[in-house]
């Protein structure tokens, strides 16, 4: 059974990441996850210029079919995670950065090209924009000035970090300019933004920040991460590979991903749920349902879903 995968020329033995976020903000985090041996890849918690303590808490919330947040970016600062990425490690690493502003992520890119990293780095788009209009991936304007002058000056191996889309015009949209741009890869989805979680009981909301409002993810998002990596797998350029991300408790979710296009696989809310032991429990999973189906690799049944 043959589960490696390759993003550009960033090979893979297994195809399952960390999401962004889950466990991977210390280097005791980071530490655990270098040894979790069916884990493909590492993926840092999305550095910003400045160390960031992040929201106050209830900030993370987890629900029977899922999770919300509203952690707030809280990291250590992109020095720490980019020499991070810089030691030896035993599968590839990929450095999330993530911008409080476009001038920031401009100058966290900047920062990451002047170093020595040659892994791949994923630019979370989901980071603010101005007061006012939405975060950067649902304003194409504001994403595609961010990419172009990234663009002119960083020469390294990077992809971006995409919110969920609803709209068949926006994934049209994003698609659009995403294609004008040497990606490695998109990551999608990001966790499916200012959903209300209520506590009936005590008749509150559940976490502290925006009054409530906070990021989903876990089993409830799993049919909208599977249309955005399949609407952006139909619609991106073939060397842009796909990170799918959103909804994945079983093996089965981790096919499906696969399925619908995806290139890899990251999972959030289950290892907080489960722990790392989720990943060996996913590997199984996925080799039982590909011994049962006859296929030897993932590119057996990579983006083949069927329409009726
Ligand atoms: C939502 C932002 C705080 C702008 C970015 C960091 C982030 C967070 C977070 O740190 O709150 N949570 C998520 O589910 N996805 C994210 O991309």
């Amino acid at each position: 059974m043959n589960l490696k995968t390759s993003i550009a020329n960033n090979h893979f033995e297994m195809p399952f990441l960390n999401a962004s976020g889950i466990i991977c903000q210390t280097q005791e985090e980071l530490d655990s996850l270098e040894a979790t041996k069916e884990l493909g890849g590492i993926v840092t918690k999305s550095a910003t210029l400045q160390p960031r303590e992040g929201n106050e808490q209830p900030r993370y919330y987890d629900l029977a079919n899922g999770s919300i947040n509203s952690m707030g970016l809280p990291n250590l600062g992109y020095p720490f995670y980019l020499d991070y990425v810089q030691h030896d490690h035993s599968k590839p690493t990929i450095l999330s950065v993530a911008g409080m502003n476009a001038d920031d992520a401009i100058e966290l890119m900047r920062k990451v090209q002047d170093s020595d990293y040659e892994g791949l780095t994923e630019l979370n788009l989901s980071c603010p924009n101005v007061i006012g209009h939405p975060q950067t991936a649902y304003d194409f304007e504001a994403t595609e000035k961010i990419l172009t002058t990234v663009c002119s000056f960083f020469k390294k191996p990077f992809g971006v970090k995409l919110p969920p889309y609803f709209d068949l015009a926006h994934f049209d949209g994003i698609a659009k300019v995403l294609n004008k741009f040497p990606l490695t890869h998109v990551n999608t989805i990001n966790s499916v933004g200012n959903g209300l979680v209520v506590d009936v009981d005590k008749e509150q909301v559940v976490t502290k920040a925006k009054g409530g409002f906070g990021g989903l993810g876990g089993a409830m998002v799993l049919p909208t991460a599977l249309a955005n990596v399949r609407a952006l797998r139909l619609r991106l350029n073939d060397d842009i590979a796909i990170i799918g991300t959103g909804g994945v408790t079983t093996g089965v979710d981790v096919f499906a991903h696969i399925l619908c296009g995806a290139d890899m696989v990251s999972v959030g809310t289950q290892v907080i749920k489960e722990g790392l032991g989720v990943y060996a429990r996913l590997q199984k999973e996925l080799e039982e349902i590909m011994a049962d189906k006859g296929y030897e690799s993932l590119d057996d049944f990579r983006g083949k879903v069927k329409e009726l």
